[in-house]
């Protein structure tokens, strides 16, 4: 019996929700682990970085916008196994006001989703429970 525990993985994420309610997906590009789900935009928090710092790190280097960090609302979190032994912990952030226009950096396909129809898309299995709580706690906002 293997009792070491096991490697874990902090990354944070966030969901940037539009003036109509919609969020904001992104569909892992080729050559990244788990090429072609759709995931809320993060990654890994580096060395030293707060999730939050990571977060405003990331949407400026995947999507070019600048997001402050009090406008991070932490929302809820995924805890569970990844592919190759590793624990994936990962706090979401809902963030509704950020500078700048979405411009995707990395040649990943982005939509902007309401949030029950999130489960339309091939979303990596952590996300599934948080797109299911973003339904249930996002949706039946106003569409402008
Ligand atoms: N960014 C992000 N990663 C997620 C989500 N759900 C999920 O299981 N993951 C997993 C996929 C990866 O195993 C890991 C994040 O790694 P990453 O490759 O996106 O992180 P990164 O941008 O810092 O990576 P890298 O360029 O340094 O390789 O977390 C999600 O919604 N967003």
């Amino acid at each position: 019996m293997n009792d070491s525990p096991p490697r874990l993985l902090l990354v944070a994420a966030c969901a940037l929700v539009d003036s109509g309610g919609r969020v904001l997906i992104a569909r892992r590009p080729d050559g990244k682990a788990q090429a072609g789900g759709w995931e809320f935009p993060g990654g890994k928090v580096e060395a030293g970085e707060s999730p939050e710092q990571a977060v405003v790190r990331e949407l400026r280097e995947e999507l070019g916008v600048e997001p402050c960090e009090q406008c991070l609302q932490p929302f809820a979190f995924a805890s569970t196994t990844l592919e190759g032994g590793r624990w994936l912990l990962m706090p979401l952030f809902v963030c509704r006001r950020w500078d700048g226009f979405v411009d995707p950096k990395e040649n990943q396909q982005i939509a902007w989703v309401r949030p029950e129809r999130l489960s339309d898309y091939a979303l990596l299995p952590a996300d599934r429970p948080l797109a299911a709580e973003l339904r249930d706690r996002l949706a039946g906002e106003k569409v402008s």
